[in-house]
């Protein structure tokens, strides 16, 4: 795996935490994507080398949302920018570590992402990312 890509923080409002976030960073958002399939709006900050993404949960079977009713606002991954998805997924699967989709899928930022499943990562939801190309 190569650099930390993103670090995911699930948010009750998108609006209210942007506002925090731009507060906190001392500027604005980059960009903000709808991604349907992930049930989550999410707002894009550039910090340096990684990003930070909040998500917001569009829907009840949402991660986001599940998380949120179960352990409230917080860090929700760490996505890690990888060269070769396919080929870091097979590394994984060999050493055990539980992926939560067989094949790679479109996430934001124009990503093929994998998540790795956080009892496997000493609590920590895992992201692979790719550049879609
Ligand atoms: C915007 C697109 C994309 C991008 O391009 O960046 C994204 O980032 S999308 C982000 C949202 N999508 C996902 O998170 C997809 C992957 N997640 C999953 O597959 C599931 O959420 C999960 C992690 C497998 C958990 O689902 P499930 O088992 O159904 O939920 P439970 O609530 O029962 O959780 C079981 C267990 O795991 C703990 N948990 C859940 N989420 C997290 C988390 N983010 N970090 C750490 N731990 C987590 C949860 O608390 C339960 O533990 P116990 O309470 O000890 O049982
Ligand atoms: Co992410």
């Amino acid at each position: 795996m190569n650099k930390i890509e993103h670090i995911g923080i699930a948010v009750k409002s998108l609006e209210a935490a942007g506002k925090t976030y731009q507060a906190l960073l001392g500027k604005s958002p980059y960009k903000t994507e709808a991604v349907v399939s992930e049930q989550v709006n999410t707002l894009f900050f550039e910090t340096g080398d990684a990003k930070v993404e909040l998500l917001e949960a569009t829907g009840e079977e949402s991660a986001i949302a599940k998380f949120i009713a179960k352990r409230g606002e917080g860090l929700h991954h760490i996505a890690f920018e990888v060269t070769d998805i396919l080929a870091e997924m097979d590394r994984l699967r060999a050493e055990g570590f539980r992926l939560m989709n067989d094949q790679p899928k479109r996430g934001a930022d124009n990503k093929l992402v994998c998540f790795v499943h956080p009892k496997d990562a000493c609590g920590v939801l895992i992201e692979l990312c790719q550049e879609a190309g």
